[in-house]
């Protein structure tokens, strides 16, 4: 049955949503459809430029105006979500919601949306009635969008990630914390950063005095000092010794693919270490893989290539990788650069490679625009 064009539009000025209307102009979508903008904070206000018809900021807590849209696209987050969308189902809604936040992401009734690695899954879905589309954890879906081409050829018997996660994915208020860190550590010093002669351990002294002197002010959002340091631990304590960000690898992982628990087949083992790092929004991975035989690195990169328009492989030499496979070099764009492929000392079965991604592109505005494309072209 074709899907309406009335969009609702929730979480739009944050900035997962930001990125998202901004992708939304530059791909002509809002040609496609007649947008209903609403607020959790200003209803009544003016709508954005990219508002026809309905100039007027609805409230997102106003279930009844909510009914009216066919597709509901929401990057508000999961508190949101919680509140809001059981109201929504429960009042008898049975249209298109597409979302941001994991909360509902792991929900039997829910596809994790990544169509260029699942469109089947989707289509199946699709299909199937299914109306609840939610984006995959960032991590998972820039890696995913790297070296999925592994995973389609069914090649991978395990995986290892070890991530560098970017200070956005915690949100704004973290980037603005970890710049302000940036800052007062470089002001402590600037008067012997200025002189050539100072001595450098002199400068590290200060430094790591300043880093534990942080006020909590200037740790508020990460708890600790990130600027000059690292945290190897995201998101939730689950108890175990694992993190709720390391939890979702071999989860989302399998679930986007259509395999393991919930399917009828085995999953593939994913696990690893997630750590924070001080990068500003891209979030980068070095992955081991065990492939269930032995396959020439050529063949692995030409696989990657071929996968998808934005999977681009970067040649395993220090010059390409310095200029080409790093968060500088990513950010702001959709390319998923793979590179460092080489086969490891532990046997012809294992590969290392090492892939990067925006995780506000990919890792979360993307695939939910997609994924309304893919509603209006149903
Ligand atoms: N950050 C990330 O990396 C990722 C986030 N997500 C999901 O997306 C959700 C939203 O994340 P994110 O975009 O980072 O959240 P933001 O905090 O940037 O925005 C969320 C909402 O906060 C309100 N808000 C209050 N003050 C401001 C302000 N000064 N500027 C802009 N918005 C403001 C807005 O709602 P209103 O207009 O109604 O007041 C906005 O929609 C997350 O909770 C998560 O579920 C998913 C993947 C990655
Ligand atoms: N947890 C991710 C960001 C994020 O929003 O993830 P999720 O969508 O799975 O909650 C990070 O901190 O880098």
């Amino acid at each position: 049955m074709k899907v309406g064009n009335l969009v609702g539009l929730v979480g739009w000025r944050g900035m997962v949503g930001s990125v998202l209307i901004d992708r939304m102009t530059a791909e002509g979508d809002f040609g496609l459809i007649e947008p209903v903008f609403f607020s959790t904070s200003n209803a009544g206000g003016q709508a954005p430029a990219q508002a026809k018809n309905e100039t007027v900021l609805q409230d997102a807590y106003n279930i009844d105006a909510l009914k009216r849209c066919d597709i509901i696209l929401t990057a508000q987050g999961g508190d949101y979500t919680t509140e809001v969308f059981p109201k929504l189902r429960a009042a008898g809604w049975n249209g298109h919601w597409i979302d941001a936040a994991s909360t509902l992401r792991m929900k039997d009734d829910a596809v994790i949306i990544l169509d260029p690695v699942n469109l089947p899954v989707i289509k199946d879905a699709l299909a199937k009635g299914g109306n609840n589309w939610v984006g995959g954890n960032c991590t998972v879906s820039c890696m995913l969008m790297g070296v999925g081409a592994l995973y389609k050829a069914g090649l991978v018997e395990w995986m290892s990630t070890q991530t560098y996660q970017a200070a956005s994915g915690g949100g704004a208020q973290h980037m603005r914390e970890l710049l302000t860190q940036f800052g007062t550590l470089n002001a402590e010093v600037k008067h012997l950063l200025d002189d050539p002669k100072s001595a450098i351990l002199e400068i590290d002294r200060q430094i790591i005095a300043k880093q534990r002197s942080l006020s909590g002010a200037e740790t508020a959002n990460f708890g600790v000092p990130l600027g000059g340091s690292l945290i190897p631990w995201i998101d939730k304590d689950l108890g175990n010794g694992v993190s709720r960000e390391e939890w979702k690898g071999m989860a989302e992982t399998n679930k986007i693919l259509g395999i393991g628990e919930g399917f009828n087949s085995p999953a593939i083992p994913v696990d690893g270490f997630c750590v924070r790092i001080g990068a500003m929004r891209c979030h980068s991975q070095a992955l081991t893989f065990k492939l269930k035989k032995d396959v020439p690195v050529a063949d692995i990169e030409a696989m990657i290539a071929a996968d998808n328009p934005w999977a681009k492989v970067v040649p395993n030499t220090r010059e390409a990788t310095i200029q080409d496979l790093t968060p500088v070099a990513v950010t702001g764009t959709l390319t998923i650069p793979v590179g460092r492929v080489r086969k490891l000392a532990m046997g012809p079965e294992y590969v290392g490679a090492f892939t990067i991604g925006d995780q506000l592109l990919w890792g979360a505005a993307e695939p939910l625009r997609r994924m309304l494309r893919i509603l209006l072209d149903a």
